[in-house]
């Protein structure tokens, strides 16, 4: 998918919303246990309630791997049943040298080999040029670069101070030397709030895949405020916050009520910032 037609998907649905499909056995309801395939009937449903009303679904691949082969089916029907014209991110975070990145694009991105075909994977940036650049050889396929993360554990390494910046900054501002915001996006969690400015500054055009509003704590307008640009530019995500909504059988029709949520506010900013 290209950026015009991600944003033309954002324009008509009025929202950014990205649903995640971080999908346990432990977590989904007990019902749903009598199936042959419980995630992927749970996952069937949560599409089917919020597809009108979302962007992006981004299935978080630690779900289905820990499952193994069983986990890695679930993996490929899921994306088989996430509609064509709704953007789809492999959170897989991979990212190694580059013969073994050139694999791991192929794993997401080559349906004759793999039979997924994702839109996107998140990729870290640790490794370097030769950990990324593999990704981006496949046409209107996306590298979602780690940038400045949502996790505590951020401050570690994202916030070092290099020299002239600080490593997040060093990581916007050389891997654009990579790629244009065609095929570039970069992750910034909801709870940086505060610093979207400063990602701005530096990436004004890509789109940011925003995790962290919902069961982290982010805040969807503090985001927006600093975080929208002309063509939106952003994709919020929200998993367990929407998926996990309901324990019963109503499981779904919860999901979507939360998703409803969460698109109405989109819809708002979008209209105020007249961007639909
Ligand atoms: O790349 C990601 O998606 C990601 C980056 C980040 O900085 N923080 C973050 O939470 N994520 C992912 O986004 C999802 C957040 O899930 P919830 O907190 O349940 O909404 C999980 O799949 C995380 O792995």
């Amino acid at each position: 998918m290209t950026k015009q037609q991600l944003f033309e998907q954002i324009q008509k649905k009025r929202s950014f919303l990205c649903v995640g499909l971080d999908s346990s056995l432990d977590k989904i309801p007990e019902h749903l246990l009598k199936y042959e395939n419980p995630i992927l009937e749970f996952n069937k449903q949560i599409i089917d309630a919020t597809k009108d009303l979302c962007v992006a679904y981004k299935p978080n691949t630690a779900f289905y791997e820990c499952y193994g082969k069983k986990g890695w089916e679930t993996l490929t029907e899921t994306w088989k049943y996430i509609p064509q014209d709704i953007f789809s991110i492999a959170d897989a975070k991979r990212g190694d040298i580059g013969n073994t990145s050139a694999m791991y694009a192929e794993t997401f991105f080559n349906e004759k080999s793999s039979e997924m075909s994702f839109d996107s994977v998140t990729v870290a940036p640790y490794m370097g040029s030769d950990s990324v650049t593999p990704f981006l050889t496949f046409k209107d396929k996306w590298v979602i670069l780690l940038a400045l993360t949502s996790n505590a554990g951020h401050a570690d390494f994202q916030l070092l101070e290099t020299g002239a910046d600080k490593l997040f900054e060093r990581v916007l501002k050389t891997s654009q030397e990579w790629a244009t915001d065609e095929q570039m996006m970069y992750v910034v969690g909801a709870t940086r709030g505060a610093a979207f400015g400063d990602v701005r500054k530096l990436a004004p055009n890509h789109f940011l895949l925003v995790p962290g509003v919902g069961a982290q704590g982010g805040d969807l307008k503090e985001v927006c405020k600093y975080g929208l640009n002309s063509q939106c530019g952003l994709l919020i995500n929200s998993s367990r916050g929407i998926i996990y909504a309901g324990k019963g059988k109503d499981f779904a029709e919860k999901a979507r009520e939360e998703a409803l949520k969460l698109q109405q506010e989109m819809e708002q900013i979008l209209v105020k910032a007249d961007l639909v």
